[in-house]
């Protein structure tokens, strides 16, 4: 059963631990409900491209620099990175962990096809300056430890870097299930964008803007694992959190 406390409907919010997260996952792509990855990350990755479009106007911000990690959360970047191209967002993707499955392969491609610039991790910090806001994907629910290199040196940069910085469901290097600060809170995101439910560590985002996005979470998972959270609005793929 997730915790509850603090933050918005009526500061009744649920969190999820590493744990929790991991089963929720499961669980959905499990026989009983039958969702694939594919299509979870799709809705993931559309949910964070609406949620930065929402708070970071095209005209203000129109250069968007997506750090996309080797595992599920560097795919919803890459999906974030397709749908910000089409809404008319100039993307570049430093993506340098690839791994050789097929989806990431397509989404990869997709992203070639569309001419969006892939570019190593010292083209991408050098790029910094020009870009407007920088969506950070590089790790979800599964890190663990202390970020290994190259992202270690891409989490030093972006820390001082006085950029927007928008997560993906964790400001990369932070500790899933660590509720209180520590040493390792390097990056300091502006939005946090938490995918199914906030987990543990989200108590402590103290950035301008947190959302939720994800909208694919059926009753059952809702009512098995206790989640109190926001309803969308309308057809929205995202809501305000706090
Ligand atoms: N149901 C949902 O909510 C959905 C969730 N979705 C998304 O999936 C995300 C979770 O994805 P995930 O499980 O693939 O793990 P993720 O966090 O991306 O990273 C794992 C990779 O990082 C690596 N790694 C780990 N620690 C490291 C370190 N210290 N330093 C360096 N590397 C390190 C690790 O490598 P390894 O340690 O195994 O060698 C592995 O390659 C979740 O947060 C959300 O964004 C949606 O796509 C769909 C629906
Ligand atoms: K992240």
């Amino acid at each position: 059963m997730a915790s509850r406390g603090g933050g918005g409907v009526g500061g009744n919010l649920s969190y999820l631990s590493q744990q929790e997260a991991i089963r929720v996952d499961e669980e959905l792509m499990g026989p009983r409900l039958g969702f694939s990855v594919d299509q979870l990350m799709e809705l993931a990755g559309l949910s964070c491209a609406c949620a930065l479009a929402e708070v970071y106007d095209k005209a203000t911000h129109p250069a968007v620099l997506v750090f996309c990690g080797p595992g599920n959360n560097g795919g919803d970047g890459l999906v974030a990175a397709r749908h910000l191209t089409h809404f008319g967002r100039d993307v570049r993707v430093c993506y340098p962990k690839r791994t050789d499955r097929e989806l990431y392969k397509g989404l990869v491609k997709q992203l070639e096809s569309l001419g969006v610039p892939f570019v190593e991790v010292d083209e991408a910090i050098a790029s910094l300056p020009a870009c407007s806001v920088v969506l950070d994907a590089m790790f979800g629910f599964s890190f663990k430890g202390e970020p290994r290199p190259p992202f270690k040196a891409v989490i030093e940069e972006l820390s001082g870097c006085g950029k927007p910085i928008v997560s993906v469901d964790i400001p990369s290097g932070w500790h899933v299930d660590q509720e209180d600060g520590g040493a390792e809170d390097l990056l300091r995101p502006e939005m946090l964008i938490s995918l199914t439910a906030p987990k543990e560590c989200a108590r402590r985002f103290k950035g301008k803007h947190h959302f939720l996005g994800g909208r694919f979470v059926p009753p059952e998972i809702r009512e098995r694992f206790g989640l109190s959270l926001p309803e969308f609005p309308g057809t929205s793929q995202c809501v305000r959190i706090s």
